[in-house]
């Protein structure tokens, strides 16, 4: 995982921004749904995307992904390093039978090509992505076989072996009961501390609470931002889900 710590006693406003997003518009084809949206994503820190259904959370995420591009505004990060992304809804190749450590390693891919060889950092990798997820003992498991919560945990492994320094999660609690969502909270957390940006799309405002930086969006603009003490107040939350 990389690794340029940020000082853990720096305000994640004021460190250096590993996302600067400039007016950004963004939608599909015949629906706008991100206007103007003017944000940063403070390195190594936790960001929470909150916001009621259909705000544009998932979009954003996409965006940061680079799987979806802006039509208009810019989206500014370093060259050369690629997000990490675990999304909401499955992708095609978990319909494939594959063991949970084939579907692991497919996060090397993005650095080794698929269907390639893997070397033996690779699979130190993997091993250790499991391990973190903890589930070392499904590694020979078939991914259709498993239980939401745990075919949940093998994505973010997936999205771990990666070793991004920017990791992008769409509602990474979505199916895991209550001590599975504070261990993987606990894990952005930890990732965070050891230089890694994360930024989670979620519903759980435990868990916004619990972030460095909170970005609140309201029927696809920006709403407010900051820590969760100035973002998440009884207003801004109120106006969010009362009004919109
Ligand atoms: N592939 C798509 N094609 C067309 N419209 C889409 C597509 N994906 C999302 N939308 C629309 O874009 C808008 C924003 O959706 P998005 O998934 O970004 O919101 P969200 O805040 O993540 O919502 P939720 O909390 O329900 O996951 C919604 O109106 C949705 O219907």
């Amino acid at each position: 995982m990389a690794t340029t710590p940020a000082s853990a006693t720096t305000a994640p406003a004021a460190r250096p921004a590993r996302v600067e997003i400039t007016g950004l518009h963004a939608g599909y084809a015949r629906r706008s749904v991100l206007h103007d949206v003017t944000a940063t994503v403070p390195t190594g820190a936790t960001t929470a995307l909150v916001g009621p259904n259909g705000s544009g959370k998932s979009t954003l995420l996409s965006v940061l992904a680079g799987v979806l591009r802006p039509t208009a505004g810019t989206v500014r990060q370093p060259e050369g390093t690629r997000p990490a992304f675990v999304p909401q809804r499955g992708t095609a190749a978990e319909a494939l039978p594959l063991t949970v450590r084939r579907t692991v390693a497919m996060g090397r891919w993005a650095e080794r090509g698929p269907w390639r060889r893997l070397t033996r950092t690779d699979h130190a990798a993997v091993e250790a992505a499991m391990d973190r997820l903890d589930i070392g003992d499904l590694a020979d498991r078939q991914l259709a076989e498993l239980s939401g919560g745990q075919h949940r945990r093998a994505l973010i492994a997936q999205a771990l072996a990666q070793r991004s320094d920017l990791l992008l999660l769409d509602e990474p609690g979505t199916g895991l009961d209550a001590d599975a969502r504070a261990g993987i909270d606990d894990l952005l957390r930890d990732l965070a501390a050891e230089g890694v940006t994360v930024v989670q799309a979620t519903h759980d405002l435990a868990a916004a609470r619990r972030a460095d930086h909170v970005l609140l969006l309201r029927g696809g603009r920006l709403h407010a931002a900051g820590p969760p003490r100035t973002a998440l107040t009884a207003d801004t939350l109120t106006a969010l889900w009362l009004t919109d």
